[in-house]
């Protein structure tokens, strides 16, 4: 008989935003009447009412966050810690709040909302076969690489966009946590692929996008508009 092993998600929303440019800290912005991190721990519950979430906030937030949760009715439990300067701070603080020796966790940006349940469940198994699963799409575009003076046509096809969750078994991701961050640490994968592992890609999704810039809060409400009607 197959093991079940426990699962937990860390929701890194401890960032600043400064490409947003947003008076309202990023994941607070409320898209289709609700903060876009409420939007993107409904899809882990979801995916797992019994899956342990951990949200990351910068500290000052943390109060805000709670009346956020007590204005929009908000139920899904939760613990929330503190984040670090940078994400890899963040995440390494959100794997401290987890208590279970062995399982599988997803590391998500609190500002993916739209990632399918699919890809959750397709992540969360693969890493619990291989040890680890990072989330990635094709290029849809064409790509350069810049020199000082020139630049040139590349392969795309050689190429995917990382997206998440990142899943891994909790040792492993508690093992690379513990080596000292690099600058080059842009997410989880890197960490781990510089502990020494080589990393699992499964196919993520084009609606999987990251909340960066003003355009992108302008895709999303129109995003959710569109599966709304769909779905009624
Ligand atoms: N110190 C940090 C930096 C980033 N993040 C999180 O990592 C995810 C991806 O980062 P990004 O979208 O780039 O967020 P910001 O760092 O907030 O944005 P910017 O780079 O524009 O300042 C976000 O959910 C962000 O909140 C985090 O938890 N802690
Ligand atoms: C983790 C990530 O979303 C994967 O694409 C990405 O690396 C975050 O990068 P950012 O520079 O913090 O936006």
């Amino acid at each position: 008989m197959a093991v079940v092993l426990p699962e937990a998600a860390i929701i890194v929303a401890g960032g600043s935003g400064t490409r947003m440019q947003s008076q309202v800290p990023k994941q607070f912005i409320a898209i289709g009447g609700q903060p876009i991190l409420m939007h993107t721990i409904r899809r882990f519950y979801e995916y797992n009412p019994a899956l342990q979430l951990v949200v990351v906030l910068p500290q000052n937030q943390i109060a805000k966050w709670q009346t956020l949760c007590f204005t929009h009715v908000f139920e899904i439990k939760h613990a929330v810690v503190a984040g670090g300067i940078t994400r890899f701070g963040s995440v390494k603080n959100g794997l401290a709040a987890i208590t279970a020796p062995d399982g599988v966790v997803a590391v998500h940006d609190g500002v993916r909302p739209f990632v399918p349940v699919a890809v959750i469940r397709e992540a969360f198994a693969v890493a619990a076969e291989k040890g680890n699963a990072v989330v990635a799409v094709p290029l849809k575009e064409s790509i350069r690489q810049i020199f000082k003076t020139k630049n040139k046509a590349l392969d795309r096809s050689q190429y995917q966009l990382v997206q998440t969750p990142q899943c891994f078994r909790l040792p492993l991701l508690r093992r690379a946590y513990a080596l000292p961050e690099e600058p080059t640490f842009t997410d989880d994968a890197s960490v781990v692929e510089r502990f020494g592992q080589k990393i699992n890609l499964v196919t993520g999704s084009y609606e999987n996008i990251k909340i960066t810039t003003p355009e992108d809060l302008l895709w999303a409400e129109v995003f959710l508009k569109a599966t709304k009607t769909k779905d009624s």
